[in-house]
Parts: structure tokens; sequence; C-alpha cells
């Protein structure tokens, strides 16, 4: 195990899902404006940071695990893929997250940072913007910064378009890149379904692929873009899934089919298995499904499960709080006698 100055701060992060993403034409800096409407649901990563030994990473490749030094590792049991699917190096969302973070405050990222995955890696979910919004707030924490929400979510905005939402959590309406968010009533829980591939999409490509459709389809008429988000906040804050789900859109969707035909199989099967409706989140390919409620988003998957359209299934709920300390907070003490939360990654990686 790691043997390492102090005790570690660790923060847990939700994924997020698009209800309604409305993609504008390309910028001069080459993103895209967006209309967004995002959802955290309760599907987490965990973060932990701890200060590392002294000693800076050698080049791009930063030390390996059990050194010490500063860097980021994975933790819990993942499978080969995944461990190969996120970099363990100076490109990891959290190390760019805490670079940003050290750059601001004026000192040296000289923490490592331990990452327990349950957000599918290049899903559409922001699995790597999580984990830079939870290492955001871990390291506030452990370095004892006194930053407000609003300073940590102007950080997150320069690590990805994604980052600012998981640090704020709850359901937002996203303009810009994604980055500034209003927050959007909804008192209600939806319930929904998730479908996450064995493979991910890059999200630049499926932008790029939604420019090139949409030059394309000029020639046979235009692409159909979704409508305004007005009628989705108010299904939202009514509470009536029936009503969100005639609603449920996402501009990238058109492209992550494109580009991955087998999505089309997938969408079609979750709504034949009892959902309400289903749509690519972000980028995809990960698809979600709004069902009526949770047993029957409980039915839905067992059944989506067998049709043979996708890696596996979730039943997850939202809207959850965006990023939140769990353990090791310095100026709060450590978690009471009932024992940790259900869900908690087992022994402290670095006790
Ligand atoms: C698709 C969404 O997940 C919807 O929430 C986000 O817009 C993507 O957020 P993200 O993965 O954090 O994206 P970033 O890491 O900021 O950008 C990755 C790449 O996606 C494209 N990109 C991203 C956001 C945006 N508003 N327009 C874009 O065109 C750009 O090619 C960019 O270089
Ligand atoms: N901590 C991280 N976790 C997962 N992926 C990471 C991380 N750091 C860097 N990456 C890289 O970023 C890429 C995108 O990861 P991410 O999981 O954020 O995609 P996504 O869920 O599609 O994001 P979005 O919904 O914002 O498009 C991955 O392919 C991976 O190589």
């Amino acid at each position: 195990m790691l043997s390492a100055v102090g005790p570690p701060v660790t923060v847990r992060v939700p994924a997020k899902i698009n209800l309604h993403l409305a993609v504008g034409d390309t910028r001069p800096d080459g993103y895209h404006d967006l209309v967004t409407v995002f959802q955290a649901l309760n599907l987490f990563d965990e973060v932990s940071v701890v200060t590392a030994h002294a000693g800076r990473p050698t080049g791009e490749r930063l030390a390996t695990i059990g050194q010490g030094a500063p860097g980021v590792e994975l933790l819990g049991d993942l499978t080969d893929e995944e461990r190969d699917a996120v970099p363990v190096d100076s490109s990891n969302l959290a190390w760019q997250a805490a670079v940003a973070l050290a750059e601001a405050v004026g000192r040296e990222p000289d923490v490592r940072i331990g990452l327990r995955k349950a957000i599918p890696v290049a899903g559409g979910m922001a699995g790597g913007s999580a984990d830079a919004a939870g290492a955001l707030l871990a390291l506030a924490s452990l370095w004892r910064l006194d930053l407000g929400r609003e300073a940590l979510m102007e950080i997150a905005a320069t690590v990805g378009s994604d980052v600012a939402f998981a640090l704020h959590g709850g359901t937002a309406l996203g303009t810009g890149r994604g980055e500034s968010l209003v927050p959007v009533l909804s008192r209600h829980t939806f319930h929904w379904v998730v479908a996450l591939q064995d493979h991910g999409l890059s999200t630049p490509t499926v932008f790029g692929e939604l420019d090139r459709l949409r030059q394309g389809a000029d020639a046979e008429g235009p692409l159909r873009r979704i409508g305004s988000v007005e009628p989705v906040l108010e299904a939202i804050a009514s509470g009536e899934a029936r009503s969100l789900a005639l609603l449920l859109g996402n501009d990238l969707q058109a492209a992550a089919v494109s580009l991955d035909p087998g999505l089309r199989r997938t969408l079609r099967a979750g709504v034949s298995a009892g959902a309400l409706a289903g749509v690519v989140s972000g980028s995809g390919p990960t698809c979600v499904f709004l069902c009526t409620d949770g047993p029957s988003a409980v039915r839905v998957a067992a059944e989506l499960a067998g049709a043979g359209v996708c890696r596996t299934v979730r039943v997850a709920h939202g809207p959850v709080p965006g990023a939140r300390v769990i353990d090791g907070d310095p100026t709060r003490p450590p978690r009471g006698p009932g024992g940790p939360p259900a869900g908690d990654p087992g022994p402290n990686m670095y006790a």
C-alpha cells in the first residue's frame, strides 16, 4: 500500500446524462454552443487524494503505483480493458484538474490520486470529467483552500466542458460549451435504465461526425434538430415521466448512431422492454431509458440485459447531488460509528 503523508480525502462524484442536448454550429474556437439539460445520476466514481512523497513525476509517464510519488492510480477490481481505457499519465483528467488547481493557488501538485471508477469510460456520462471535478473538490479540502464552489467551477471549466456540472450536480441547464450552468427545478425522482456498451466513442469524433452529417444533409434537406428546451424544463418541473419521455432529445444521437449503427437496436430494444423512451447520453455510446418508476426500471433492465444489445445495464435514478467529500475532510470529523455508507469502497487505500 502507498505510504503517504497525512490522511487521504475521498470525494464521491456522480455521472451525468443529457435529457436535452441541442448542438449549435461550430464556433471559431472549434467548440459548439450547446443548450443542454444535465441530470446527475446515482452512478459514482470515487476520487481519493493524499499528499505524495516529495519528488516530481518523471517526465510524461508519472510514477507507477506504490512509489508514492505524485501521480494517478486506478483502484478496485477493473478488467484489463477498463484499465487500458483510462490513462494514468499526465493526460488523466483528474491529474489535469490537480495541475490546474495547483497553478491557480501557486503550489505544486504533490499529490497521489486514486480513482475508483464505476462510471463507464468514454460512455457519454462524463466519467473523466467527474474524476476531474472530484479531484478539484478533494484537493480544495486536502489543501484547506478557502475557495467557494463558484471559484472551483471556474477552474473546472478550464479542464473540460462537463466538469463544472459534475461539481454542480442535480439538474441544470447548460449553455456555452456546457460549462455555464443554471439550476433547474426538479423535485421529483426520475428512474432510468442505463445501457453500457463494451466500447467507447470519442467525443470530438462524434461532434465532427455531426458537422459532417449537417454539411452533407444540406444537399438532401437539413438534418433535423431537436426543439426548444422550455417544454423539457416544464416537464421536469411537473415530475411527469410520460411528459418528459416525449421530449428527450440529443442532436449528437444521429452522429453517434452513424458511427455506431448498433445503437439503433439498443434504442429500440429499450422501448420494446417497456421503457417510456430512450436517448443516447452525451456523445454516447451509452443509451439511457426513462421508465415510469423504480419497479418498472428493474423490469426493463432485466429484459434489456438479455436482449444482446449492450454489454450490461444499470438501474439508476436522478437527480442526485454533485461531487461530495465522503471521507477525510480535515475540517470535519470522520464518518460516524454507524459504519461507512452503502457502496463504500472498502478499506482506505492508503491505510
Ligand atoms: C457531449 C457532452 O458530454 C455533453 O454534455 C459535452 O459537450 C462534452 O464535454 P467534454 O467531454 O468535457 O468535452 P471537452 O473535453 O470540453 O471537449 C472535447 C472535444 O469535444 C468537442 N466539443 C466539446 C464540447 C462542446 N461544447 N463542443 C465541442 O465541439 C470538441 O471537439 C472538444 O475538443
Ligand atoms: N479519469 C478518467 N476517467 C476516464 N477517462 C479518462 C480519464 N482521464 C482521461 N480519460 C480519457 O478521456 C476519454 C473520455 O473519457 P470520459 O469517460 O470523460 O468520456 P465521456 O464519458 O464520453 O465524456 P463526455 O460525456 O464528457 O463526452 C477517455 O477515452 C479516456 O481515454
